[in-house]
């Protein structure tokens, strides 16, 4: 067969399947159609029409996603057996439903990804196809055993369909990532599909695919365990708004919708956080110390009055003594429940002693039961009269203590001492006060108290989500707020599970949270499953993705993090949270974490919640970036760490780095000329210093917000504005960047401005430059004012060294 034929042949197979795809987008419209005009019923065919509904409008929304590239990849096996490979499973509608098109999830896929010469799985010919709409418009094919007529072509490494993939690597950025369905790779495609039911840890250098992997990932996983994920949810967090913009059309992209994708500045549902943070800040919030002192924060909020109080019930005088009111504290907090939920216990304490008194006042005039009760050898609650000779029956006394607990004067001595309280306010209290702080941080040194401290209004920062986290936890729900039937039927099955580990473990459920011990069982764990799928599918319009990110207390069937490295020990917390089941893909690399609270060892982050039992998995080719930046990077990542390995790049550089070294004055004019140079459809980003040192507002991309096209310059600070409008000027929609906000985002050409600036942001700059570095696909240009200093010289020298080596 010429390469012709092949390609009439491929072109009439695509035809057939688009027309398959229209039938079948046709057919499920219709269905759709018909349930969105039957109305009425029964409540239980009404919640029927509605999965229905929203089974077909995501299968339309599969179908239409496909559509574009819809067949990418053919295998033809040893036994002469042929396997198409594309972005949706097809079958034809005949007898046999014969299979025209197989997903690229499914596991007769799998060879077209592990496939080598070395071990070709069965298959003889790999062949990648390129389209254009309905038009074939190449073919590539690599035989993986001799072909009849031909010699095998040597295997190179580990790179699986190397044209194809770097074809797709060449292509201009657009500014959003697309998937790598094509061109997945072996040592991708064993991540993409691990079976471990655990915590996978995803490490690898910059550009090694680790964003790719875990969205395919996501997209495997809702594929294999469709039944499962589709009623819990799956969430992936990202570091910044503009991270999760970038990488947002992926997943539709392989007709996956149902996902929920968050940064942690809007993990807690109803809160933004925008507010600027400081390094020290950041480092001090994020720490595990914040647990205490916010518990000390609840406490501090729990009172006893100082002296006797006095309480009008139906005009009798009832006093309360200070000892009363610490002992119905006492009691509630042994209770072991969160503040707000805590508060009932105390109030019947309370109730219960005035009730007494009430009592007292009534049967016993001269008041000797209360004396007795405050005796030395009294319990401090008091006693309710000689039962021996009862004055008041049961319903007298009953009748009393309503009278007690109705009464406005109590309900207010109660919310004096035992306030309903909320994270946001609670937190916003503690915060803008000094002398909160003090008592709550007391053992911190005053940098570190100063650095909690904020205006009582401002905006609260993404250091602060974790803690208003906490806070709820601390705090339970407010028992006053509304929710859903649905929802206040599982907090009382949580509290059920709750009350009943407290006595199968002899402790309370906050303080095993503390350490969170992997052995010990949690309330999610003997919630019976059926609870949780119930509320999984409570009745209800919003999809699964809409009620889930709502609700802090989803328990997410997977839970992906992308940037993992950079989570402050609190933030793990709240992550920890959203995944009671432990089921996660953590994707990451710790040479590249730069918040000072990030962590730099996968085990002391994961080992308080899953000891050891968690797998660790290593991407170590370089897709990203080409070998002349990519040595570039590995001498500063020896820097960083001198027994790092830095990932293996697969292309060589069209050109070598740049250095420039301009006057202060005239960087702007040579960072235009470098973009101005590049060509229009390649993207281009310029990235400056954080300007984050002490005091400065650190650069958080805090808005949440949505698009950011057309509006690159935000987040640019103010010392790089004027650079900002000069790149603008020669290349309007030029990303002007604090290095913050480039993390997991690449572009074609990077101008890095005053490196040596970065490196001066103690302490995490080297690891930014790493980052800000690694960004490019093609040309990568550092500008330094004045001239490199000593490190950055000394690695442009080494580099040219070794170039003349080359050369000699
Ligand atoms: N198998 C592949 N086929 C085609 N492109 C790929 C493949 N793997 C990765 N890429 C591309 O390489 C680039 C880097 O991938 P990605 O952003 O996922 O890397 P990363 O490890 O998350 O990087 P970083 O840690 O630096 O943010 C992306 O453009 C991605 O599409």
């Amino acid at each position: 067969m010429t390469g012709h034929d092949a390609v009439d042949e491929e072109q009439r197979h695509l035809g057939r399947l688009l027309d398959r795809l229209e039938e079948l987008r046709a057919d499920t419209r219709a269905r759709l159609d018909a349930v969105l005009r039957t109305s009425g019923g029964t409540p239980q065919a009404r919640s029927e029409r509605e999965s229905f509904a929203r089974l077909y409008s995501s299968e339309l929304a599969a179908f239409s996603a496909a559509n574009l590239g819809l067949y990418f990849g053919r295998l033809d096996m040893g036994d002469g057996e042929v396997r198409r490979i594309g972005r949706v499973g097809l079958r034809d509608d005949d007898e046999d439903l014969t299979t025209l098109l197989l997903d690229w999830r499914a596991d007769h896929s799998r060879p077209f990804y592990l496939a080598t010469t070395a071990r070709p799985e069965g298959a003889h010919r790999r062949r990648h196809l390129r389209t254009i709409g309905r038009r074939v418009i190449g073919i590539h094919d690599e035989y993986l055993t001799a072909p009849e007529d031909g010699e095998l072509p040597e295997d190179h490494d580990d790179v699986v369909g190397e044209s194809a993939l770097l074809e797709a690597l060449d292509t201009a950025r657009s500014g959003h990532m697309t998937d790598i369905v094509a061109t997945i790779q072996r040592e991708q495609d064993e991540i993409i599909r691990n079976p471990h039911a655990g915590v996978l840890v995803v490490q690898g250098g910059p550009g090694t695919g680790k964003t790719a992997v875990a969205l395919h990932r996501a997209a495997y996983l809702l594929y294999t365990h469709r039944q499962r994920l589709d009623r819990s949810g799956v969430l992936i967090v990202g570091p910044n708004a503009r991270f999760l913009d970038y990488i947002a059309r992926v997943l539709p992209s392989l007709g996956e919708s149902g996902v929920v994708l968050r940064t942690l500045a809007d993990l807690y549902p109803g809160v933004r956080a925008t507010g600027p943070e400081t390094l020290r800040g950041e480092e001090v919030k994020g720490s595990g110390e914040m647990v205490a002192i916010l518990k000390a924060a609840v406490r501090a909020r729990q009172l006893a009055p100082r002296s006797e109080v006095v309480v009008r019930v139906e005009g009798h005088d009832l006093t309360l003594a200070p000892a009363t009111v610490r002992a119905a504290r006492g009691r509630a907090r042994m209770t072991r429940r969160p503040h707000n939920q805590a508060r009932e216990a105390f109030a019947t304490r309370i109730v219960d002693a005035l009730t007494e008194q009430y009592v007292a006042a009534l049967t016993d005039p001269v008041g000797r039961a209360e004396d007795d009760a405050w005796s030395p050898e009294g319990d401090g609650v008091g006693d309710l009269g000689d039962p021996a000779r009862p004055l008041l029956d049961a319903d007298d006394r009953a009748e009393l203590r309503r009278e007690v607990k109705a009464s406005r004067e109590v309900a207010e001595v109660v919310d004096e001492w035992w306030p309903v309280l909320r994270p946001e306010r609670l937190l916003a209290d503690l915060l803008s006060s000094r002398e909160r702080i003090a008592e709550a941080a007391g053992d911190y040194v005053a940098e570190d108290q100063e650095a909690l401290f904020r205006r009582d209004g401002a905006a609260f920062s993404v250091a602060d989500v974790p803690l208003l986290d906490e806070l709820a936890e601390l705090l339970g729900e407010d028992p006053t707020a509304d929710g859903s039937e649905a929802d206040r039927a599982w907090a009382e099955q949580l509290r059920q599970a709750e009350e009943a580990l407290e006595i199968l473990t002899g402790s309370a459920v906050q303080d095993i949270e503390d350490d969170l011990d992997p052995e010990v069982l949690m309330a999610y764990d003997v919630v019976d499953a059926e609870a949780l799928a119930r509320r999984h599918s409570a009745d209800s319009d919003l999809t699964v993705a809409d009620r889930a990110g709502a609700d802090r207390t989803w328990a997410f069937g997977h839970v992906i993090v992308d940037e993992a490295q950079e989570l402050s020990t609190m933030a793990w917390r709240v992550i920890m949270r959203r995944s009671p089941n432990r089921w996660m893909t953590l994707v990451g690399d710790v040479a590249q974490t730069s918040s000072p609270a990030g962590i730099d060892s996968w085990h002391d982050a994961l080992s308080p919640y899953v000891d050891d039992r968690w797998v660790l998995t290593e991407l170590t080719v370089n897709y990203r970036t080409p070998e002349t930046i990519s040595a570039v990077a590995e001498l500063l990542l020896a820097e960083i760490d001198p027994d790092a390995s830095s990932p293996r790049p697969v292309r060589p550089g069209r050109r070598p780095v740049a250095w420039r070294e301009p006057e202060p004055d005239a960087v702007a004019r040579v960072v235009t000329e470098e973009i101005r140079a590049v060509p229009s459809e390649r993207a281009v980003a310029v990235l400056v210093p954080d300007d984050g040192g002490e005091g400065d507002g650190h650069g958080h991309d805090g808005d949440g917000g949505g698009d950011h096209e057309g509006d690159d310059d935000e987040g640019t600070p103010p010392r790089y504005a004027a650079l900002a409008e000069a790149a603008e000027e020669v290349r309007p929609g030029t990303s002007v960047l604090p290095l913050a906000l480039a993390k997991g985002l690449e572009f074609d050409v990077v101008v890095v401005v005053d490196p040596d600036r970065v490196l001066a942001r103690s302490p995490q700059g080297l690891q930014d430059l790493y980052v800000g570095a690694t960004r490019a696909t093609q040309e990568l240009v550092l500008v330094q004012p004045g001239g490199f200093g000593p490190l950055l010289a000394g690695i442009r020298d080494r580099l040219a060294a070794g170039d003349r080596e080359l050369s000699a």
